[in-house]
């Protein structure tokens, strides 16, 4: 986690930028604008729809991306946006991930894997890439990813895997334990035999999961996610879980807010990273200034100018509400 505590004190600011693009939060002159240059490319015309988006998609991310990096440590793709265009959504995936990492931020892969420890080790090698040739050669890393989301419910045999992927790779892991969802308590708040709650339990299962590799800011390779919408059990975590960093979605369009993440963080001001996606890349739609008669650039730009915004405000409330 060292390397995203740094990326954060550079900025002053803990926040990262969720880069979930959907049709709807990209502007629709910039879809139509790739019209002519991926009728060209595609093998068949039923390829087109998808080809179109995940082209557009590319040209939205590297607009936000290059709006906001020298003011937010990382950014967190998901993965999920991307996949539902198959194969020409994954390859966008993995060419945001690579931008953003040559534009110097923390590439977050919200990917939420989790499986038996035989496929757990595949997953993992969104971390270390795929083994090299030979001893001469480096590994192949198609994912161009800093950390990935975990989900916990197969237990140690499938977190594992991950840990170590990570610390060969020097890359960090954040493993889902109170998520900001509605429904999140059907499971995480339920009653255990020795009285603690099932996400407490995760909680302290994440804690030993990271106790072999924490860094020289006191934080593991081993995070957990914590909803900012769940602030009292996020202030309760903090204390309970001295050593692992907190990614903490739920900020913006979920409803959380600076005041409710602010116990999150520890006594210095660091511990957390707190993401706002929709609330940040389509920033554009609540700016009042967009027209349909927006040529793409045009529109391009209203979605830099408000991302960047967005992004300021954020920042700016952090800091009030957590370097206080
Ligand atoms: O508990 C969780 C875990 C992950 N997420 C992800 O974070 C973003 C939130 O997007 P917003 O638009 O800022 O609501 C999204 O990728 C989720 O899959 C989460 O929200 N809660």
């Amino acid at each position: 986690m060292d390397r995203l505590i740094e990326a954060i004190n550079n900025v002053q600011n803990p926040s990262v930028v969720g880069l979930d693009p959907t049709e709807a939060l990209v502007p629709p002159q910039v879809v139509a604008s790739f019209a002519d240059e991926v009728r060209d490319s595609v093998d068949s015309l039923d390829e087109l729809p998808a080809a179109q988006l995940a082209v557009a998609y590319f040209e939205f991310n590297r607009t936000i991306i290059d709006a906001v990096a020298d003011i937010v440590p990382a950014v967190k793709p998901q993965i999920a946006m991307y996949e539902a265009l198959g194969p020409a959504g994954v390859d966008v995936y993995t060419m945001t991930c690579e931008y953003a990492a040559q534009q110097g931020l923390y590439v977050l892969g919200d990917v939420k894997r989790g499986d038996i420890g035989s496929t757990a080790a595949a997953y993992a090698h969104h971390l270390n890439g795929v083994a090299a040739a030979s001893e001469d050669d480096n590994a192949f890393d198609p994912w161009h990813e800093d950390a990935v989301t975990v989900n916990p419910y197969l237990g140690t045999d499938g977190i594992t895997p991950f840990v170590e992927a990570a610390t060969e790779a020097d890359k960090d892991i954040f493993v889902l334990v109170r998520t900001s969802n509605p429904s999140s308590s059907e499971l995480q708040m339920l009653d255990l035999a020795d009285g603690k709650k099932v996400y407490e339990h995760v909680a302290d299962l994440v804690e030993g999961w990271g106790a072999e590799t924490i860094g020289e800011h006191g934080y593991s390779r081993v995070g957990a996610v914590v909803g900012a919408t769940h602030p009292e059990e996020g202030r309760a975590l903090r204390a309970r879980m001295p050593h692992t960093f907190f990614l903490v979605p739920g900020y913006g369009a979920q409803g959380g807010t600076a005041q409710d993440v602010a116990g999150m963080f520890d006594a210095d001001g660091s511990g957390a990273l707190v993401n706002s996606s929709r609330g940040i890349i389509g920033a554009w739609k609540k700016s009042g200034k967009y027209s349909e008669s927006l040529s793409a650039d045009e529109a391009l730009d209203l979605v830099a100018e408000s991302a960047r915004q967005a992004a300021l405000d954020m920042r700016d409330a952090l800091r009030i509400a957590v370097y206080r």
